[in-house]
């Protein structure tokens, strides 16, 4: 029997570091995905197996081994979505290091660290194979690590007590409302060994989908018939989120009074923001009106991200290329490098496009497009033997 399970990256159109510090963010599910599939091994096996395919790495842990690192400190199997103690993380890095990990590759110890820990806290120790592969640009902005987290979730819920679902059913689908919400606390508690200070907008509009405004660790949906258009360019400079979230929360505690006026004006770009999307009439005087508020909306959020020092030089880059094209560009997500939104409005030429999209990539970044909004996370089950 296995499970597959698919979550959405996400775009932040305003409001990513304000988020993490109590104020407001948008967001949106984009059609790119990650994929876990978790094969339950016969019994008489006795090995956890883990195979990312993005990065090429494959970890097989006896599970005595596993079972010696964790439950020495208690057993971690649990119904309630539990954080992962700095004492477990340790354990579990030091479990990760002795599978010879790469100088380069450092970052996704925490990443297996989060498996281990979801994997553990979730089916205890059963015997399984995961195998992850993704759509989505890891370490980007894109939201990779939410999506890993949800999706991951999401496949080990499926298989655990803790939720009811017919395994008969065919296709795509989800658990019920309250497993939803169950599912999202697990993948918050992931993206916590990742990020260490996540505000949880990522995992929530990964499991949800469509557009989301995200303040304080509560959600609310946003319904919206403006039709939106972005570039995404990926700088493919590297960049951890963990590290920029602890920069500026650094210099937050350096100059409390600017800062919290930086972030109180981001606040009111986000919530301008939804406002717009929100009351939205479809007709076209008031199309190029909104998106003209859009634009000055993403030139003040991106001036605004510089000041608090998580722009870059290939971000930009990317800002003074598509400017040449009167169009308004923001980092999206922790920034530091990573991905790069550019508004397109509906009425732009595809022959501009297609020419800002030439000269973005002979610098060396990647251009592509995105279906916005769609599903959160689904799962899907094959009884084939
Ligand atoms: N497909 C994947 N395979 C393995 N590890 C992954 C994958 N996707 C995400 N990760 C984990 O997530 C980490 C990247 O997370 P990070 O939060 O830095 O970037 P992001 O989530 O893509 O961007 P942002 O948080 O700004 O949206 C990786 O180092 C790895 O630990
Ligand atoms: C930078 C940040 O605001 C968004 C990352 O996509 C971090 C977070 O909200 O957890
Ligand atoms: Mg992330």
């Amino acid at each position: 029997m296995e499970v597959t399970a698919r979550a959405p990256g996400k775009i932040i159109l305003a409001g990513e570091h304000a988020v993490v510090h109590g104020y407001t963010a948008v967001a949106s599910s984009i059609d790119l995905y990650t994929v876990a599939t978790l094969r339950l091994r016969p019994d008489g096996e006795d090995t956890i197996n883990l195979q990312l395919k993005d990065v090429g790495l494959d970890f097989s842990w006896p599970i005595q081994k596993i079972k010696e690192v964790v439950a020495h400190l208690g057993s971690p199997f649990s119904s309630t979505p539990t954080s992962c103690s700095l004492e477990i993380i340790k354990s579990l890095t030091a479990l990760v290091d002795e599978q010879s990990f790469p100088e380069a590759r450092i970052g996704l110890a925490s990443g297996v660290c989060a498996f281990l820990w979801l994997y553990t806290s979730i089916l205890g120790f059963k015997p399984a194979t995961v195998i992850v592969t993704s759509q989505l640009p890891v370490g980007a902005g894109l939201g990779s690590s939410a999506a890993y987290c949800v999706t991951l979730s999401a496949a080990l819920l499926a298989f655990s007590d803790s939720v009811k679902v017919d395994m008969s059913q065919k296709g795509w689908f989800i658990f019920k409302e309250a497993e939803v919400e169950l599912l999202n606390k697990w993948a918050f508690e992931g993206e916590k060994i990742i990020h260490g200070k996540p505000s949880g907008v990522d995992n929530s509009v990964s499991t949800f989908g469509n557009m989301i405004k995200f303040k304080s660790g509560s959600m609310t949906r946003i319904d919206s018939n403006m039709p939106l258009r972005m570039l995404i360019t990926n700088t493919k400079v590297g960049r951890d989120t963990k590290a920029l979230v602890a920069n500026v929360s650094s210099r937050k505690s350096k100059h409390p009074e600017v800062m919290g006026s930086v972030l109180n004006a981001i606040e009111f770009i986000s919530e301008e923001w939804s406002n717009i999307i929100q009351l939205h009439a479809l007709d076209d005087l008031s199309l190029a009106a909104n998106e003209e508020r859009l634009i000055e909306l993403m030139e003040m959020n991106q001036g605004l991200l510089l000041s608090i020092g998580v722009s870059h030089a290939a971000i930009e880059t990317v800002l003074q290329t598509t400017m040449k094209y009167k169009l308004a560009s923001k980092l999206t997500g922790a920034g530091g490098g990573g991905c790069v939104l550019t508004f397109l409005p509906i009425q732009l030429s595809e022959t501009i496009v297609d020419k800002v999209v030439g000269e973005l990539e002979s610098f060396g970044f990647q251009c592509f497009a995105a279906g916005i909004g769609g599903k959160g996370v689904q799962i899907s089950f094959d009884s084939s033997p």
